[in-house]
């Protein structure tokens, strides 16, 4: 668990964190999204011990930071990939982790194969590509198999084939009951793979919800029927949760695709068709921000495309 609260940061009295308050639970992935320079290397830094904060706190598993008794045990991090010795090789580096962290030689073949780096394993780190250095960086962040597991933007540099690697890595972890908290710019890139987001933007906390909940709630989401008996359909289902689309079929919100599944198979109606249609996470984010302080939700979805929107409203969290 980390707990955040009040958090600030300044540089030059300009403030880059700015009164930064969320949890990230246990159990799922939580994603901190935000573009280039909305704060979240400077906040995980702070997670971190790394960073002094001018004002607030930030708790790992009750404590700060520093004063985690065996901290590689219990917090793994990757902050920057390319922080490693060229001339090492990869087993070397992690041995040499391991013994600086108290965790036993045969954890490393296993970060190894966990990150799929054996093969590469006696190269020598300045010939790995970046994808290849965050795959060492989050073996390094593994190490002490901890119940935290915090990783800046690890996405970067993965080709698609490491980024689905790197979904169902986290998935795993998180469904170990570990806490795993993973930045990213991306917020498309995000939402196959965090189960909750919190979003910032010039420093602020914009949203903190479940990524299903900000798709469920964005216009744009529903269900979409055809069926050739689609008008008893439609008087089975509740009042204006149904209009029917002209073509043959009825367009639902409100309702998942399993209730109406189950309302057409009471009355013995046949579908012919059943899609549930689920807005991008950042087209969901900028939907629900619509309303109020536009800019600043346009800079936290990280969106050039939107700029002729009209201006938006922060998002409610749903804690
Ligand atoms: N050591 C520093 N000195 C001065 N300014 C800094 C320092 N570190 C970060 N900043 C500034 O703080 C702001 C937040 O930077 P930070 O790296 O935390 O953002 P980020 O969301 O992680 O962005 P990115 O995705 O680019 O890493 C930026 O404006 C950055 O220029």
């Amino acid at each position: 668990m980390i707990e955040v609260r009040g958090l600030t940061k300044r540089y030059g009295g300009r403030v880059v964190v700015d009164d930064l308050t969320f949890t990230v639970a246990p159990g799922r992935v939580t994603g901190f999204l935000g573009p280039n320079g909305a704060g979240k290397s400077t906040t995980m830094r702070m997670i971190l011990g790394l960073d002094a904060p001018a004002s607030g706190s930030a708790l790992v598993n009750g404590v700060p930071y520093a004063r985690l008794t065996a901290p590689m045990r219990e917090v793994g991090a990757l902050l920057d990939p390319g922080a490693l010795h060229p001339g090492r090789g990869a087993r070397a580096h992690l041995a040499w982790l391991a013994r600086a962290g108290g965790v036993g030689r045969a954890r490393v073949e296993e970060v190894l194969d966990l990150v799929g780096l054996s093969e590469a394993a006696h190269r020598r780190v300045a010939e790995f590509s970046l994808g290849m250095r965050q795959r060492l960086g989050i073996a390094a962040s593994l190490l002490g198999d901890p119940g935290v597991v915090m990783l800046d933007e690890p996405l970067n540099g993965l080709d698609p084939e490491g980024i689905v690697w790197l979904r169902s890595l986290l998935g795993g972890l998180a469904a170990q009951g570990r806490t795993v908290f993973v930045s990213s710019h991306l917020m498309n890139e995000m939402e196959a793979t965090a189960g909750h987001v919190l979003v910032i933007g010039s420093g602020r906390l914009v949203a903190d919800i479940g990524v299903a909940e900000l798709t469920r709630r964005a216009a744009g989401a529903g269900v979409t029927v055809v069926a050739p008996r689609w008008a008893e359909l439609l008087a089975a289902l509740p009042p204006g949760s149904a209009r029917a689309d002209g073509r043959g079929g009825l367009t639902v919100t409100g309702l998942d695709a399993a209730a109406v599944g189950e309302a057409a198979a009471r009355r013995g109606i046949a579908l012919h068709e059943l899609t549930t249609h689920r807005p991008r996470l950042e087209d969901a984010f900028m939907d629900l921000t619509r309303g109020g302080d536009g800019r600043r939700a346009r800079a936290a979805a990280g969106s050039a495309a939107d700029a002729g929107r009209p201006a938006a409203e922060s998002t409610g969290g749903d804690r």
